[in-house]
């Protein structure tokens, strides 16, 4: 079964080299012919080659495989289906974006079964800098389908010497995983930037981690998926690297300084997202709460900080 991949981001790019054999599209034609004359995505992955069975379009009229890899960001993922969703719809769908939508409140693959009620869907999640995955650094990642023969042949098709998928039938457990430890990332990237110290980091990424499993459990996922991959696996990655956007952009947000608006950066649009689910599920989320203010420029460092110190004492 053939593969393609919908967005030549970092991402994108990145699981095009590991898997070889894919057609990687992208919506701008010059990108397209730039990445096509050069074999190197140079503005999101310099200086790794593009695999010579890896062919670049801008035509999604060219794009005819089975199994397409959608890696575009959160918040453009409806929008795009939207769009383009007709094309796609006979097609095995595996979301690779990590989010809240803002408006609906649902994860990547609830998108997809909203735009494309009939369309077969799953998520591949976990924790990877595109960076690691390109260069052919082992990586572990999870494949989660409600479908499981659907999973179990996806986790075949997409695995590959140096990429193991582990599968996982908790679809809502793996989409709150990978959203939410974006968000306590930034808090633990404001704790850093700020200078508060790795003591106070760790704190946060354990009260953060309270916090992912508190809205996952209430929303249905398992317990177990949160300590896999796709939760604990992905926050102790994301929370501990300055290969992550959203650690960096929350270092900028401690230092009060600006951070450069054209990066994804999934955690701030899901912090917000949570914010707002969390109150209306009657849910306590206080470092989802403080980062959705730091990032709406509702508060500043200094007053999250003392917002959360000054919380009543509780247990555990
Ligand atoms: N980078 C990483 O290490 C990892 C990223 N992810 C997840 O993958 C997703 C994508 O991230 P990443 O690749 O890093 O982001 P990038 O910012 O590097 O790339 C985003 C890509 O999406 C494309 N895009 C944006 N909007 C649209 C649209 N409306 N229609 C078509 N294409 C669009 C962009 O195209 P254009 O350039 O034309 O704007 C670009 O190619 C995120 O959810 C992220 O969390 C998951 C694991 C690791
Ligand atoms: O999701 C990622 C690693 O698993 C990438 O993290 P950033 O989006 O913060 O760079």
């Amino acid at each position: 079964m053939s593969v393609a991949i919908l967005g030549a981001g970092a991402f994108g790019t990145a699981l095009a080299c590991a898997l070889g054999d894919v057609t990687l599209w992208c919506r701008d034609p010059a990108q397209a012919e730039a990445l096509q004359s050069k074999r190197e995505n140079a503005a999101k992955l310099p200086g790794v080659p593009l695999p010579e069975g890896v062919s670049i379009t801008s035509d999604l009229g060219q794009v005819s495989a089975e199994t397409v890899l959608l890696a575009i960001p959160m918040q453009q993922t409806r929008p795009f289906l939207k769009t383009h969703g007709a094309a796609l719809r006979d097609r095995q769908l595996v979301a690779c974006s990590k989010g809240v939508d803002l408006e609906l409140m649902i994860g990547p693959v609830g998108v997809i079964q909203s735009v494309l009620p009939d369309a077969q869907a799953a998520l591949l999640t976990g924790p990877s800098f595109a960076d690691d995955i390109a260069r052919g650094l082992p990586t572990a990642l999870t494949l989660a389908c409600a479908d499981r023969a659907l999973g179990m042949a996806l986790q075949e098709q997409l695995s590959t010497s140096h990429l193991r998928l582990y599968r996982n039938d908790d679809v809502i457990g793996a989409e709150l995983g990978g959203a939410l430890k974006n968000v306590i990332a930034i808090a633990a990237g404001v704790t850093i930037g700020a200078g508060l110290g790795e003591s106070a980091r760790a704190a946060l990424m354990a009260r953060g981690y309270a916090e992912m499993q508190r809205l996952a459990l209430s929303l249905g996922a398992q317990p177990d998926t949160l300590a896999g991959l796709s939760g604990l696996g992905d926050l102790i990655l994301t929370c501990g690297s300055e290969k992550s956007r959203n650690f960096r952009y929350g270092a900028a947000l401690g230092r009060g300084e600006a951070f450069d608006s054209a990066t994804t950066v999934e955690g701030a649009a899901t912090a917000r997202a949570v914010a707002k689910l969390a109150k209306s599920q009657g849910l306590d989320m206080p470092v989802t709460r403080m980062v959705a203010a730091l990032v709406e420029g509702l508060i500043t460092m200094p007053e999250a900080l003392a917002a959360l110190l000054a919380r009543p004492l509780t247990d555990e």
